[in-house]
């Protein structure tokens, strides 16, 4: 069958990786999250003085972008790809509270954009890609056969996220992270370049009151409605 691109944005926290993973696991897809390559920039920017209190030395970071190799690895007990930055496992490190909290400004800065966008190109030109992020189905791919834009309240999300932390045994509040979620949402939706939308042919899907599986099912049948079409 002739492989297609996937296109999944919409709010942080919201389930996209979740449903994503997913889908490319059954179909034989590879899976990128694009999350990870910002987060990962991030943490870099952290780890080398990039960061001065939350004042970001752009020059810096623009002298180096092109040492920040970013890569993905299955692991088999997870099933989902870790995130490797300069040949590092990072996957935990970049989900911490205080890459969450940085995250949005590096993202927003439009040389950091470029770079990431040019290497989730390259990834996606055989097709047979599911990548999920903010401006996948408006700027990566914007002919991705297949865009998703998915949605769920503040609150929602920040509960989700909350259980998850929770479960790995990680310290931090649900206000914390509530708040974390809007600032996230304000940047990403009113930054210059690319700002998180709805491309005009993305489904939206609001999975507030979904289970899992719902969702799960509910992309499958869309995934099959453009293969038969
Ligand atoms: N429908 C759902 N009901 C309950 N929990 C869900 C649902 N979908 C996803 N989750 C859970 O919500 C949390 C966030 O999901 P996920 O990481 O997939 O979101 P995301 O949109 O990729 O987030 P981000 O963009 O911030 O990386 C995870 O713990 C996941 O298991
Ligand atoms: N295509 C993308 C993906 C992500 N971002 C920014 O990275 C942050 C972290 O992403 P998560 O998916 O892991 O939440 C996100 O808040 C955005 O600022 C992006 O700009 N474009």
């Amino acid at each position: 069958m002739k492989k297609i691109t996937i296109a999944i944005d919409g709010f942080s926290s919201c389930g996209k990786s979740t449903m994503a993973k997913d889908l490319a696991r059954e179909i034989g897809y590879i899976y990128i999250d694009s999350g990870a390559m910002y987060r990962a920039v991030t943490l870099y920017s952290i780890e080398n003085g990039i960061f001065t209190g939350n004042d970001i030395d752009t020059e810096k970071l623009k002298k180096q972008i092109k040492d920040i190799h970013i890569s993905f690895q299955l692991n088999p007990e997870t099933g989902r790809p870790d995130t490797y930055l300069n040949g590092a496992n990072v996957e935990k490190k970049i989900r911490t509270m205080e890459v969450s909290s940085r995250v949005s400004p590096i993202a927003a800065l439009d040389f950091v954009r470029e770079a990431m966008v040019a290497r989730q190109q390259a990834m996606g030109k055989a097709k047979g890609i599911v990548m999920d992020g903010r401006d996948i189905g408006t700027t990566v791919f914007p002919d991705a056969e297949l865009k998703i834009f998915v949605t769920a309240s503040p609150e929602i999300r920040a509960q989700r996220r909350y259980d998850e932390l929770k479960a790995k045994g990680e310290e931090a509040g649900f206000d914390e992270i509530l708040e974390n979620v809007r600032q996230r949402d304000y940047i990403d939706q009113n930054r210059e370049v690319s700002p998180l939308r709805k491309a005009d042919d993305a489904l939206l899907l609001d999975n507030s009151h979904m289970t899992i599986s719902q969702q799960k099912e509910w992309l499958a049948e869309q995934f099959d409605k453009v293969c038969k079409s």
